[in-house]
């Protein structure tokens, strides 16, 4: 039988019965976490479809596994596979902090242009949280996949690079505010327009779709003010010329304020509200991280920059039972490529021990179910979760937390998974 292939036509994905799904299997506890991730995939998608649907799982090297077989990190012909496929998964990938290669993970986003990074966050009954009340916490968060700080444009203090930057800056453009000229390292943050557009666009059309009540864009734009201060300008300017109709953003607000005072707008915010528009407001990140604990349940999907948004990620994740179970899809939405992965990364300290929780890719495996449109699969897997938590069956990071819970291993919470869709 000839290799059948996920492919988009008129912005539409074309899905078959047998598609061919590079995966990536992961540096540390990758080698535990995807054999159940595949194992919940596959039975999810048999018992959905009694065989009429499966998928043909095709590996693609990447990190430490490219590296040993390969002599390369990230092989030319795993970027070929994801963008032939168009849909794939991937474990965690390790990146070494102060030296060594860049991000394989970042790279992987930035060659194939996922520009969204989409990271649902919501609570399952049952399981064990740091707050009251996780239940308020139901938010999606868009975040900025390829620019900002994460293109990696920095030179380390001393090199020549960093000297020539410094002296540009000092000699051509007035900078006297560098505090230990000397001995800095320079990093650079770019932030487009047209990036900050498709991502907020992209979060808007999530809005609308799933009937969302308000989009909150996140960003330091008070210290910077070109970058993360025009991000929520370029945002909220793109919601109001696109998507008139659909929302009512707070920079309407403050303009009716402005004219005719703060009751005029908040009759107007209101009688947006009631006639069903998305809220488009945004808040400064940092007030936005003790927001998420103590006013959850005013944000709904969340936009924001690349670094905020990885912050944001672990933060919310840990609010609603930790990076155990925190999914991830990265997506270009007109090319239809996708990836995707868990929030957490390697976890190295308990690689290889069949100890960590695999939930985090398996909901990671359900988004790329939906989003294939299969979603009597998925639904499946989420059963299958609710039940195994329900039960008290459950890997150490939530066992540890919970009363008369029983341990299992990582494959083990993967069976429990199977046995309770
Ligand atoms: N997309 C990716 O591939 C990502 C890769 N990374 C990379 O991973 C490496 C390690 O990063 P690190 O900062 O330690 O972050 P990790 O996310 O790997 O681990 C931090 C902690 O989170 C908890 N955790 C992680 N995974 C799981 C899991 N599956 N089940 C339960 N708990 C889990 C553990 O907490 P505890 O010990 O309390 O149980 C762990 O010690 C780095 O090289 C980093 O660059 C990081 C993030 C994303
Ligand atoms: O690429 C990495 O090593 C870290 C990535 C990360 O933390 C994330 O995507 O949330
Ligand atoms: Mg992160």
């Amino acid at each position: 039988m000839s290799e059948q292939k996920i492919t988009i036509k008129d912005g539409k994905l074309q899905v078959p019965n047998n598609p061919v799904v590079p995966f990536i299997e992961g540096d540390g506890t990758g080698v535990d976490i995807w054999p159940a991730a595949k194992r919940v995939l596959d039975a999810a998608v048999e018992k959905a479809y009694n065989g009429e649907r499966k998928i043909e799982w095709k590996e693609v090297l990447a990190g430490e596994k490219a590296f040993n077989e390969t002599g390369n990190w990230l092989p030319g012909e795993t970027l070929d596979a994801f963008r032939e496929y168009l849909v794939g998964i991937k474990g965690p990938l390790t990146t070494p902090v102060g030296g060594g290669i860049r991000s394989l993970n970042v790279a992987l986003r930035q060659e194939l242009d996922l520009y969204s990074c989409v990271r649902p966050v919501r609570w399952f009954e049952g399981v064990p949280s740091p707050v009251k009340r996780p239940e308020l916490c139901d938010m999606v968060i868009f975040r900025e996949n390829t620019e900002d700080i994460y293109a990696g444009i920095e030179y380390m203090h001393g090199s020549e690079e960093a000297i020539k930057v410094k002296k540009f800056l000092q000699e051509e453009m007035g900078v006297t505010k560098i505090r230990f000229p000397e001995t800095s390292s320079i990093g650079i943050k770019p932030v487009s327009k047209e990036g900050t557009e498709r991502l907020v666009r992209a979060s808007i059309e999530y809005a609308i779709q799933y009937k969302k009540p308000s989009v909150t864009l996140v960003h330091k734009g008070n210290i910077m003010k070109f970058t993360e201060g025009a991000f929520k300008k370029w945002g909220y300017e793109l919601a109001e010329r696109e998507y008139a109709e659909q929302v009512f953003t707070w920079a309407q607000y403050d303009r009716i304020a402005d004219q005719d005072g703060k009751a005029a707008a908040d009759l107007a915010q209101k009688e947006a509200e009631q006639a069903g528009k998305i809220i488009v407001k945004d808040s400064i990140a940092d007030a936005f991280l003790q927001q998420i604990l103590l006013r959850p349940a005013e944000y709904s999907v969340i936009a924001t920059l690349n670094l905020n948004g990885d912050y944001v990620s672990d933060a919310l994740a840990a609010i609603v039972g930790g990076i155990g179970i925190a999914p991830g899809a990265n997506i270009n939405y007109q090319t239809g490529n996708a990836i995707f992965e868990a929030t957490h990364g390697t976890a190295p300290k308990y690689a290889g021990q069949d100890k960590v929780n695999p939930g985090s890719v398996i909901l990671s495996g359900a988004l790329m179910l939906e989003y294939m449109g299969w979603t009597e699969a998925s639904e499946l897997i989420y059963k299958g979760i609710e039940g195994s938590i329900s039960k008290k069956r459950v890997t150490y990071d939530f066992e540890r937390l919970m009363e008369g819970a029983t341990l299992l291993k990582c494959s083990e919470f993967g069976e429990e998974i199977v046995t309770n869709m």
